[in-house]
């Protein structure tokens, strides 16, 4: 019997998954399939594909099924499709934990209470983790589980970096910036060295993690000194359909002026604002760029301004810029958002090879010879990231 790893990263209306092989420390030649269960609560859709993306598996689960009902799902199913392997362990992205957790923490009744502490803070992503760390837990009680966090990776920022301009009994009390996507920017770190050479893995880069949350990362030789999310995962960049940064006077207008009640507020910044609150028509970057309806553009535009505002903060606070990295959904596969966001970087000296970012697949360089500021494209891969950091802890499922 060998060993596999499992990967779950449980989302509001989905939950995401990847096997690998566990022998050794995983790699991507290391995948044995990934895939998910999509549209929960509606009509949950489970599709499977293997390492080259070809399918192996696509079914139906019964309308209205939930969490619960697609985590039992998944294992059966890995379970009857792989009977000859074991899951060693099992690794959870966990959007939020707090200053609590600097590394990967292996999960027990203690973790998981601490990890609840945190579901205010991430209500679109912690409470499904938790969910799926509990229903993993029934059916396999042995089996070890470990939480990754998005926060981790921003730990060590430096204190100014972290506090809000609030009285300091409420820094002291934990509301201050901790920063997310950390599993991606790890991730993105671990390569700059072997995809953009050690110059630039050393020096002062600017990583836009722009996928449905978005975000951006200011390093310094692969450590995040600087991050536009904060407390919770609304801040900085305008998002899917979240707000990204807003003027904290408008959440009072709206509670005081306007009778909204914290819920509807909390509706409104995280599920109906961003691409989808500006353009009126979709929260998805495809379907905008498709679009010829001006309020489509007109999302674009903030979306593309909000992150050019970004970018000079986060080049100031590194002070200077030696490279600019694009990641995650809408940075690894739309070029005209890329070229739009370059454009208006010109003034740190960034010149677009137009060329190679239209044509550009998998990682790569976008930026002309004559740039002063070196523009890459690298895809992130947070499953493998888990994959690893699980690896590690638990030496390939051998409890330690
Ligand atoms: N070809 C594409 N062109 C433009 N945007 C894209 C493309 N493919 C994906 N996206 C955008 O990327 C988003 C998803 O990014 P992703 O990083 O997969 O998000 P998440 O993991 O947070 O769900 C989609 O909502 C869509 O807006
Ligand atoms: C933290 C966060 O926003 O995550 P995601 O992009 O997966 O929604
Ligand atoms: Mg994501």
């Amino acid at each position: 019997m060998s060993d596999i790893l499992l990967v779950l990263n449980a989302g509001s209306s989905s939950i995401k998954f990847a096997l690998y092989e566990a022998h050794t420390e995983p790699t991507q030649d290391h995948l044995i399939c990934e895939g998910g269960i999509g549209s929960l609560g509606h009509c949950p859709h489970h599709k499977v594909v293997d390492r080259h993306g070809a399918t192996v598996h696509e079914a139906y689960l019964p309308e209205g099924a939930g969490h619960d009902d697609a985590i039992a799902a998944l294992i059966g199913w890995i379970e009857q499709r792989f009977p000859d392997q074991r899951i060693a362990a099992a690794g959870h992205r966990v959007v939020h934990g707090g200053d609590l957790f600097d590394a990967p923490a292996h999960i027990d009744a203690g973790v998981i209470e601490q990890l609840r502490s945190f579901i205010p803070l991430a209500p679109l992503h912690q409470p499904h983790s938790v969910a799926a760390i509990e229903a993993l837990a029934k059916l396999h009680p042995k089996l070890p589980q470990v939480a990754c966090f998005d926060t981790a990776f921003h730990h060590h920022l430096p204190p100014v970096a972290t506090w809000f301009a609030l009285p300091r009994e409420l820094t002291a009390q934990g509301v201050r910036r901790y920063g997310f996507h950390g599993i991606s920017y790890e991730y993105i770190a671990s390569q700059l060295p072997t995809v953009a050479g050690q110059e630039i893995a050393d020096g002062r880069v600017v990583v836009g993690h722009l996928g449905a949350g978005a975000s951006m990362c200011a390093m310094h030789a692969r450590k995040s000194i600087a991050t536009s999310m904060g407390f919770t995962a609304l801040d900085g960049l305008m998002m899917g359909s979240r707000t990204g940064v807003l003027d904290p006077g408008v959440v009072l207008y709206l509670l005081q002026q306007k009778g909204m009640t914290p819920d509807a507020i909390s509706d409104l910044l995280y599920r109906q604002s961003g691409l989808l609150g500006v353009s009126s028509i979709s929260d998805d970057m495809r379907t905008l760029l498709a679009s010829d309806d001006p309020r489509a553009e007109e999302a674009i535009a903030l979306f593309v301004y909000r992150i050019g505002r970004e970018l000079g903060s986060l080049a100031a606070a590194l002070g200077g810029l030696d490279a600019l990295v694009f990641t995650a959904g809408i940075g690894e596969r739309a070029p005209e958002i890329r070229r739009r966001v370059c454009a208006q970087a010109a003034w740190l000296g960034v010149v677009l090879d137009g060329h190679a970012n239209a044509n550009l697949s998998g990682a790569g360089r976008i930026s002309s010879d004559e740039s002063k500021v070196a523009v890459w494209v690298i895809p992130t891969d947070e499953d493998l990231m888990i994959a690893c950091q699980v690896w590690r802890l638990v030496d390939g499922g051998r409890p330690a």
